[in-house]
């Protein structure tokens, strides 16, 4: 690996967040600035709701800090087969935490969740969400991976990001954008999930990760070699400067690694 990822860590979630605002907000000006748009995948779990409170709070009023969620184009790093409205669907988490919140002024993104026809068949699910993303991204034959302006990340308690488990087959998939997965652990069984080649290739890539429940798995994660085998430390070995780890002090107590700080 060449320079490592930044990990960041913070007294708590209350000085995260402006961090987290100003990472994701450079982003989306940089996506802007580029091809007009800010194109971005967010996760479920804990981090929408860190998310909300770093976007929706006032800024200081500068176009460099200011959310252009018009601009947005959201999609989703993973998501469960369930209806949208259901409680374990990442989609009515972010909806919920943040979409439904935005002021008018700000905008209105563009979201895309799965398509619901095919929850009783999730590889069709996961073809029609990669077709979705080569309509946004050019054609597949022109584009080897679409290349996301930012993945918003989580990692759980095993080390997992997106619906990429430890061990799981999905980890070895190479051509697919989009992949299926109908045994997950954590349940429900039945996602999508975007391919790790998707994933390191995207511009930048934001985890949050924060609360004493995380420390086990950053110490490994950043500390020892089987760590670096689990699917988050795979995006860190694939994509390094690219990454960049939002934590709080409890989720790194312990971790030795070196590159710790403010961003
Ligand atoms: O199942 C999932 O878990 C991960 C991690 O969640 P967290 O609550 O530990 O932050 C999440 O990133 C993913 O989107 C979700 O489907």
């Amino acid at each position: 690996m060449g320079k490592p990822p930044n990990l960041y860590s913070y007294p708590s979630v209350n000085e995260l967040a402006p961090q987290l605002r100003a990472f994701v907000l450079s982003a989306q000006n940089a996506g802007i600035d580029h091809h007009g748009s800010f194109r971005v995948a967010v996760s479920g779990g804990s981090l929408p709701k860190t998310l909300a409170q770093a976007l929706l709070a006032p800024g200081d009023g500068s176009s460099a800090d200011t959310p252009r969620f018009d601009t947005w184009e959201v999609f989703f790093a993973d998501e469960r087969a369930v209806p949208l409205d259901h409680p374990d669907s990442n989609y009515k988490l972010v909806q919920e935490e943040l979409l439904d919140q935005i002021p008018a002024n700000l905008g209105k993104p563009k979201v895309y969740p799965i398509d619901i026809k095919y929850l009783d068949d999730v590889d069709e699910m996961a073809d029609q969400y990669e077709k979705l993303l080569v309509s946004k991204f050019a054609a597949k034959d022109s584009v080897k991976l679409p290349i996301f302006d930012l993945l918003l990340l989580g990692c759980g308690p095993d080390g997992h990001t997106c619906s990429l488990f430890p061990a799981h087959a999905l980890l070895r998939e190479k051509a697919a954008w989009v992949c299926a997965i109908e045994d997950s652990p954590k349940p429900p069984p039945k996602r999508i999930t975007l391919s790790l080649p998707v994933v390191t290739a995207a511009s930048r890539i934001g985890f949050v990760a924060t609360g004493g429940g995380k420390k086990d798995i950053l110490r490994q994660i950043f500390d020892t070699e089987e760590g670096r085998a689990l699917p988050s430390g795979l995006v860190n070995e694939g994509a390094a400067e690219k990454v960049n780890w939002f934590t709080d002090n409890a989720a790194v107590d312990g971790v030795t690694f070196p590159r710790r700080g403010s961003l």
